[in-house]
């Protein structure tokens, strides 16, 4: 069963000044299904849109336009102005930032009190000490501040508060990046386990390939607001099919690879997926149309899909034209950058 569906989510960000005003579309008419008891990775390159996405999915910016999907339920049309208590309390997020997303004033009990009472539950002392114990931190450090916990604590009492509410579905935004290394695995193991455990469904969201081998079930490919690529996370990591997803790749050392992409292969990729005219790959359509999802193989019951016109038979594509250039994509934007 799906519980997250997102259906054509677009989502625009006026800039500019008053005398010319454009927009900068941030995600652009994103679908993707989040199912209990899966971690999604969601991967690509700053800039990608990645973290707009889960903003809208945490309903902290408001979608231009598409459908967020809970249990079937569009609730941009049930609960337009903002969340209801309901879709926070099933839809929670944990940020990247374990020492911004912590009040210092507050102790780590207030923390996990005020999220459980806000929701309706009980706040009592055997809840919290359970919750301590399901993110591997001792009891004591309920009395804790912030300021007196390491940056991997701290970003498991931001886990303990967004479990505090009973979630179905976590978005994790890169929640181990600004983590010592040597304490990454063990935040990423929580997560596994809380997959496990509680069947949550989570959306990861990270710029590391490796976390995303790692933890994920799923992969989606972001690239200038778009998903190009997607199916199960081993199928799209060893056999990636889009250029761009290929140029992630060719980024991260692989032990495996008897030989790595050289540097004329990787200046190819970039070239391809920064200027559609000078990819290797495609005849130019790129310019002036928009691919389809393309289904190129099978894992993991389920499809492994790319958007590219290398694989688009021609009846497909052009569903779609690219907005003008004044439009100001992502994708002109990082081009100009
Ligand atoms: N509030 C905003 N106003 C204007 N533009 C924005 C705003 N937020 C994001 N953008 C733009 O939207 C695009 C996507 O940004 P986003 O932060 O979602 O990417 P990201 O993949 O999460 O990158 P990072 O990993 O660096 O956070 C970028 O071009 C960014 O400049």
């Amino acid at each position: 069963m799906t519980l997250l569906q997102i259906r054509g989510l677009t989502k625009d960000f006026p800039v500019g000044t008053v005398f010319s005003r454009r927009r900068v579309r941030a995600v652009n008419g994103v679908d993707l299904d989040l199912a209990p008891g899966r971690v999604t990775a969601l991967v690509g390159e700053s800039g990608s849109g990645k973290s707009t996405l889960a903003r809208c999915l945490a309903r902290l910016e408001r979608p231009t336009s598409g459908q967020i999907l809970l249990d079937g339920e569009d609730v941009l049309r049930t609960e337009r102005r903002r969340a209801s208590r309901t879709y926070r309390g099933k839809v929670q997020m944990v940020f990247q930032d374990p020492f911004g997303s912590l009040n210092p004033v507050h102790r780590v009990e207030h923390f996990l009190t005020r999220a459980l009472v806000l929701h309706g539950h009980p706040a009592d002392r055997g809840r919290l000490t359970a919750l301590m114990e399901e993110v591997g931190l001792a009891q004591d450090m309920l009395d804790s501040h912030p300021h007196e916990l390491s940056g991997g604590q701290r970003q498991r009492v931001a886990i303990a508060r967004a479990l505090a509410v009973g979630p179905d579905v976590l978005l994790a935004d890169e929640p181990t990046s600004m983590l010592d290394v040597s304490v990454r695995v063990g935040v990423l193991n929580l997560m596994r386990r809380l997959r496990d455990e509680r069947g949550l469904s989570m959306l990861y969201i990270t710029h590391d390939l490796g976390s995303a081998r790692y933890l994920a079930d799923t992969t989606a490919v972001m690239f200038a607001g778009e998903l190009v690529e997607g199916g199960d996370a081993l199928a799209v990591m060893d056999a990636p099919a889009h250029p761009y997803t290929r140029l992630l790749l060719s980024a991260v050392p692989d032990p495996a690879r008897r030989t790595g992409y050289d540097k004329a292969e990787r200046a190819g990729l970039r070239a391809a997926v920064l200027n559609p005219e000078s990819c290797p790959y495609d005849d130019g359509t790129c310019n002036t149309t928009t691919p389809v999802r393309h289904t190129v193989g099978e894992d993991g019951g389920q499809p492994h899909w790319v958007r590219c016109h290398l694989y688009a038979p021609a009846h497909e594509i052009a569903h779609r034209v690219l907005q003008p250039a004044d439009d100001a994509s992502p994708e002109a934007e990082n081009t100009a950058a």
